[in-house]
């Protein structure tokens, strides 16, 4: 099956992480021995701070890189991300050359999706929902929760977030859909009858409605270290004016969006001295955010390939996966996808970045008007 359409060849995630834990075998089950002598104490002895640290592993330059240029408007107390940003600069639309405006694609997208099994994987932050200064306020709409609801009615539809899987729910509050948190490593799905690719962690649990369901956490074993390390992050930035910390039970965020620009370094120097004492965490970056993630072979991706099994949906011949996503660690789901053209990435930017996506649209609203269309089409195809 070819989905591709006529694109140039793309680039694999541009934004450098801290390579000094990328030596460290990342098996997905290469962690299962615990090593104590790995887990350091509480009263760890933060190294002696080096700006050249974060400034020669590239930390600082991909923190600048890391979120779009905003033009700023009131809505609610929140900051919202005007649409009129720079998607009709000639740069962007030579950029839409290559990554076509899913809606204007979307008579394309349909004809070869049909008399397919189309699955809907949904990012949250800068997808769902406008991004926002305070992470706590990034509400969607109810047209958007309308939206998805309806997505849901016709199509298997989950949510893959970097948030924790709580959170995110407490955010879309959608009982009919599938909840990967933390990144993916923390998902509800279906219940199989086979295992997922034989992963041995796999429980049968119950969700919110006292349904059954699949719950994979691959990452269990890291949840003391995420914890010690979410409170010496806090502890360690508490002076720094704008940040803040999230946990997310499997990974944390570092969020500087508020911070002002001089103390982007101290705050970036203030994880990387943390990072240091512990090799089985490593950083990637999100927009305007340090995300600390355990050294596991799992990603968003990953969680992708695990939905489409339990949901017995793997046959790549009837079954068109679409990834919709705004962010650096969408790109491992795009890339899945992108490999043997089993679906279709599309890339939620205002400006032009590089990307394993297929598509693109602008910004939430179209995404919503994306989701609409599709639930018009399957309307129509069931007449
Ligand atoms: O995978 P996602 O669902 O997109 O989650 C990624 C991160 O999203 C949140 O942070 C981002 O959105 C905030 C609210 O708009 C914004 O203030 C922040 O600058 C963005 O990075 C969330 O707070 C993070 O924990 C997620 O990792």
């Amino acid at each position: 099956m070819d989905v591709k359409p006529n694109h140039s060849s793309v680039l694999t995630d541009p934004i450098p992480i801290n390579k000094s834990r990328l030596g460290i075998p990342s098996g997905l089950f290469g962690y299962s021995q615990h090593d104590p002598s790995l887990s350091p104490s509480k009263r760890i002895k933060i190294p002696r701070r080096s700006l050249d640290d974060v400034r020669s592993n590239g930390w600082l330059d991909a923190m600048k890189a890391s979120s779009p240029p905003r033009k700023k408007k009131e809505y609610n107390n929140s900051e919202l991300v005007s649409n009129d940003c720079s998607t009709d600069t000639e740069d962007y639309r030579s950029w839409m050359l290559d990554y076509p405006s899913a809606l204007d694609s979307f008579e394309q997208i349909s004809i070869f999706a049909r008399n397919k099994k189309v699955a809907i994987f949904l990012d949250y932050d800068g997808t769902l929902s406008p991004i926002v200064d305070n992470p706590d306020c990034a509400f969607m709409s109810e047209a958007m929760r309308a939206t998805v609801r309806d997505v849901a009615k016709f199509f298997p539809t989950a949510i893959i977030s970097g948030r924790s899987r709580d959170k995110v729910y407490e955010l879309v509050r959608l009982t009919e859909l599938y909840y990967a948190g933390s990144h993916g490593m923390d998902i509800i799905g279906p219940v199989s009858q086979t295992v997922p690719n034989g992963h041995s962690d796999c429980l049968i649990s119950t969700n919110h409605q006292g349904k059954e369901v699949n719950l994979f956490q691959p990452a269990r074993e890291f949840l003391p270290m995420i914890d010690e390390v979410f409170r010496l992050i806090v502890e360690n930035t508490k002076e720094i004016k704008g940040s803040n910390v999230e946990n997310h039970k499997f990974c944390v965020s570092v969020h500087y969006r508020n911070v002002e620009k001089q103390n982007w370094t101290t705050i970036a120097q203030s994880v990387h001295d943390i990072l240091t004492n512990y090799p089985r965490l490593r950083l990637t970056h999100g927009r305007k955010v340090l995300e600390v993630r355990p050294v596991i072979d799992w990603n968003k991706g990953k969680a992708v390939e695990f939905l489409l099994e339990s949901l017995g949906l793997t046959n790549k011949d009837d079954v068109l996966p679409i990834y919709i996503g705004d962010d650096t660690t969408d790109e491992d789901a795009f890339k899945v996808l992108r490999e043997n053209n089993r679906g279709y990435g599309i890339l939620v930017s205002p400006i032009r970045k590089q990307t394993n996506a297929f598509y693109s649209l602008r910004e939430p609203n179209e995404v919503m008007k994306f989701l609409q269309l599709l639930v018009n089409w399957k309307k129509r195809q069931q007449g």
